[in-house]
């Protein structure tokens, strides 16, 4: 018994998909040949579009608390807790306050990033091809509408839930039923199955055709579709973390713990000092609130998200957040020839005729359409020759009695069609499959293979073309592939993209190396890679390849040079991503067709081209290539590296404020309370809350340090933490920092006639004292800006960056300066904080510290660069 499915464009009576072709048809008041343009238009006002409703607008509150209760915030607020239960309420509220701003701050970063990756639909939008007035149209998916007829071809997403009307297709239906063995749907199977999923007729919005052609008629789109009812039950799956934000993850778990510990620890060494238990317990406090990264782990989100969106922009749309660190670190590229290192402009540069039907088999065996431009680019160049020469293209598709489709493995594709009343076999592709099959004396195929090989070291594309008369329609591919006779060779040029040569060169200084995979034949693509400046050190061919045991893959992956893989096959991909993964490289590995995707998967970085890939590439894919072009690939290593370089900046930046905020108190202790504390609590908040953010975030837009491409790709195991980035961010400027803060403490306090252990509690030493804090406060702040523009720069001086390029820090530093003035001159804000204006000698003694501390780096990087 069937159950029947019903669907119910707003309107329309619900249609019965599985009820004969013809009347279905009817139902849906539409044609074989589909619905008008007009009336397809009119049915999108009534239907809607063919897109799934999105929950985002409801989500966001949830989303919010997410940010308040995750485990760094939930440590702070059991700090806050206990400012509460001690009675000092404003720490309290401070505490608070800072969970909730950086709450905040964490839920817009993210919902940016998330922005990011849903923006980037909007280059690459999904289209379908769709009968239209009996023509073929690519529209946009989301413009399908019930009783539109699409032609699904391999390799295509199929975008709404349809029947088939005629033909065969193999879909793979895994995101549906979970089944990842495909099935076949025939549009005149019987139909029998219990669950419509399972009608041997129907095919289902979400999965996709990888084999075979069909025509079928949509009679369900939207949120009526399967996969529309399973999304609106379905939550979202979560993102999931990329190996740098478990790195920075641990790192903040890590600094946290030591804040602990730091804080745990001042509290008998507070008491020692002659504070009482509980002005001690508010400072460990204050100390363990102000040295917890909270806010790290969202500001790398951001800083991935405006890599994401910059690489959009330049053309490498990539899907996931994490994998924009993958690409730079990328040590090996496997790139297709065709198309990413060519224009894939090809055309005819010589031909050798030797039979009669030479142009008119070019012009029958070929399946692509030279007047609507589509179909693949070697077949259009041949149909142009062919129709330049006298060929009549217009009867093809009439005449044609069988298609064997070309196949990447086979590397030829043939046809039979009935030519002035007798049937011919036409047949081209590679001539070492196609000349094995003709009939001719030895020594005259020795010839023609002596001239293939002249014309492919020449960088041409050779094809050898054959065919012969038969009596009747053959079984099968290879009965009608035998016997053939050669009727030419034609050579085709695809000239290189003008901008290869430069991005190769720029992975050569970046110590990537570039091999190329391709289908084509060994001298042509050695030439090709050589011109655009690709080693092709060494050519291993198909067959070479295939009788290579494993340790000589390996050991020709890692020797120097670079090689080109001809005639390769699909799975020859996925053999030596395998193999390159194994030597311990991360592997980039291009491709546009069904059978890439198991290697697009296994790559480190699966690389599918949008314009020729299909969509099961672009589904396989991390990234995908809007212009299919190779220099694009380098554009996105070169992002990759660069946000990686920011993350490793901010990192930087804000460990270097650990060392001036608590050795104050360090000293404190151990003077035993002869120097009083030189920070309140409050203002180390202030700092970690006001004045820190803004700048930490603009080092995540720094632009692109110079020699980013001329250094070493980093190893799979370096860390973002390194010991030359403590050895900065502690020895170097938190030392600078945490001197000249106390040195400004120190000079307020003597210039006011104070001694250690003198009483600053009240008396004439007091306002003195408000002073002295106020001015290690205000010296942390200056401290940090020269940091700031110290940590802008990895190993090059600030000069050859230049001081003003990157305008976000400067509004950031701006805004830090402008927040430590109110909390300095400001009333209000003075009895809040503890702080006391400051005299113009104080302040005249802070102006040059942010030149002090980067000046300090600058040399230490000066001395590491000479080295
Ligand atoms: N449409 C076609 N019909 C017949 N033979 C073809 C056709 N297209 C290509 N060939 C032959 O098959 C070989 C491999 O083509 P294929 O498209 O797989 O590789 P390619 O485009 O060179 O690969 P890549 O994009 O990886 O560089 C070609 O060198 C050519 O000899």
């Amino acid at each position: 018994m069937t159950t029947h499915l019903k669907t119910k464009p707003a309107e329309a009576p619900p249609v019965d998909a599985r009820e004969p072709v013809a009347r279905l048809l009817r139902d849906l008041r539409t044609t074989p040949g589909g619905l008008t343009a007009r009336e397809a238009a009119r049915r999108l006002q009534v239907s809607g579009p063919n897109a799934l409703p999105s929950h985002r607008g409801r989500r966001w509150p949830l989303e919010l608390g997410r940010q308040l209760v995750h485990p760094l915030a939930l440590l702070l607020w059991v700090a806050g807790g206990l400012a509460w239960a001690a009675g000092t309420t404003n720490l309290a509220i401070a505490i608070a306050g800072v969970i909730l701003l950086n709450g905040l701050l964490a839920f817009v970063q993210e919902q940016q990033a998330e922005k990011a990756v849903e923006a980037l639909g909007k280059y690459l939008p999904d289209r379908a091809p769709v009968l239209r007035d009996g023509q073929v149209w690519h529209v946009p998916a989301t413009e399908l509408v019930p009783g539109d007829v699409l032609v699904l071809e391999e390799g295509n997403r199929i975008p709404a839930d349809a029947r088939l009307v005629d033909g065969t297709v193999d879909v793979d239906a895994s995101m549906l039923t979970g089944e990842s063995v495909p099935v076949t749907r025939m549009a005149d199977a019987h139909d029998d199955a219990s669950r419509p999923l399972d009608s041997p007729v129907l095919v289902f919005s979400g999965t996709v055709c990888v084999a075979g052609a069909a025509h079928a008629v949509v009679h369900a789109t939207g949120r009526h579709t399967e996969i529309g009812r399973i999304a609106s039950l379905s939550s979202r799956v979560g993102r999931e973390e990329s190996p740098l934000e478990r790195q920075v993850r641990r790192v903040a778990w890590l600094i946290a713990l030591v804040a602990v510990v730091v804080g745990i620890g001042f509290l008998p060494l507070g008491w020692l000092a002659g504070l009482s238990w509980s002005a001690a317990f508010v400072f460990a406090i204050g100390l363990l609130v102000a040295n917890v990264p909270e806010g790290l782990l969202p500001t790398i989100t951001l800083a991935l998200a405006a890599g994401v969106r910059s690489m959009a922009k330049a053309g490498a749309l990539v899907k996931r957040l994490s994998e924009v660190e993958t690409l730079g670190s990328t040590t090996v590229i496997c790139t297709d020839k065709t198309g990413t290192l060519t224009r894939n402009e090809m055309s005819v540069e010589e031909a050798h005729p030797v039979g009669e039907q030479f142009v008119g088999a070019l012009a029958r065996c070929s399946t692509a359409d030279l007047g609507a431009s589509s179909g693949d680019p070697t077949e259009l160049a041949l149909l142009r020759y062919a129709s330049a020469n006298g060929a009549d293209l217009s009867l093809r598709d009439a005449a044609r009695k069988a298609l064997y489709p070309f196949d990447p493995r086979l590397k030829r594709m043939s046809t039979v069609d009935l030519v002035g009343g007798d049937l011919w076999v036409s047949t081209k592709g590679a001539p070492e499959q196609v000349l094995p099959r003709c009939a001719m004396p030895a020594g005259e195929r020795a010839r023609l293979l002596a001239l293939v090989d002249e014309m492919a070291g020449r960088a041409l594309r050779v094809l050898a073309v054959a065919g012969r008369r038969v009596s009747a329609l053959p079984a099968g591919r290879d009965e009608a592939e035998t016997d053939l006779i050669l009727l030419g060779l034609v050579g085709l040029v695809d000239p290189p993209r003008p901008e290869v040569a430069a991005a190769v060169a720029d992975c050569h200084s970046a110590g990537i190396r570039v091999h190329v995979v391709t289908g084509d034949n060994g001298r042509t693509a050695a030439e090709i890679a050589r011109r655009v400046g690709i080693g092709a050190d060494r050519v291993i061919g198909g067959e070479e390849l295939a009788e290579l045991p494993e340790p000589s893959l390996d050991e020709a992956l890692t020797a120097n040079g670079e090689i080109v893989f001809s005639r390769a096959a699909p799975e020859d991909k996925l053999r030596i991503a395998d193999a390159l993964r194994d030597c311990g490289e991360v592997v980039a590995m291009t491709g546009d067709g069904v059978n890439d995707a198991p290697a697009l998967r296994r790559a480190d970085i699966g690389v599918a081209m949008g314009i020729g890939g299909t969509d099961v590439a672009k589904e396989a894919a991390t990234v995908v290539l809007t212009d299919d072009n190779f220099a694009t690939i380098v554009a996105g290593v070169r992002e990759g590296r660069r946000v990686f370089d920011n993350v490793r900046k901010f990192v930087l930046y804000i460990f270097a404020h650990a060392v001036p905020e608590v050795l104050p108190f360090l000293l404190f202790a151990v003077s035993g309370g002869m120097i009083p504390l030189p920070l309140t609590v409050l203002q180390i908040l202030a700092i970690d809350l006001g004045t820190e953010t803004l700048p930490a975030l603009a080092l995540g837009r720094e632009p692109a340090e110079p020699g980013l491409m001329s250094r070493r790709p980093r190893r799979r195991s370096e860390g973002v933490v390194t010991g030359r980035m403590l050895l900065r961010a502690w020895g170097i400027m938190g030392l600078v920092s945490g001197v000249l803060v106390l040195g400004a403490f120190f000079a307020v306090l003597y210039a006011a006639g104070w001694h250690p252990g003198a009483d600053v509690t009240s008396g004439a030493l007091h306002v003195a004292y408000l002073q002295a804090t106020t001015a290690s406060f205000a010296a942390i702040v200056f401290c940090q800006v020269g940091t700031a523009f110290a940590a802008r720069t990895e190993r090059v001086s600030l000069r050859s960056v230049g001081l003003t390029t990157n305008r976000l820090l400067l509004g950031g530093i701006v805004f830090e300066l402008v927040f430590a003035a109110a909390l300095i001159y400001l009333p209000p804000l003075q009895a809040l904080f503890g702080t006391a204006a400051l005299p113009a000698w104080v302040v005249a003694m802070l102006l040059p510290m942010p030149v002090l501390v980067w000046g300090a780096d600058e040399l230490f990087r000066w001395v590491t660069r000479r080295r």
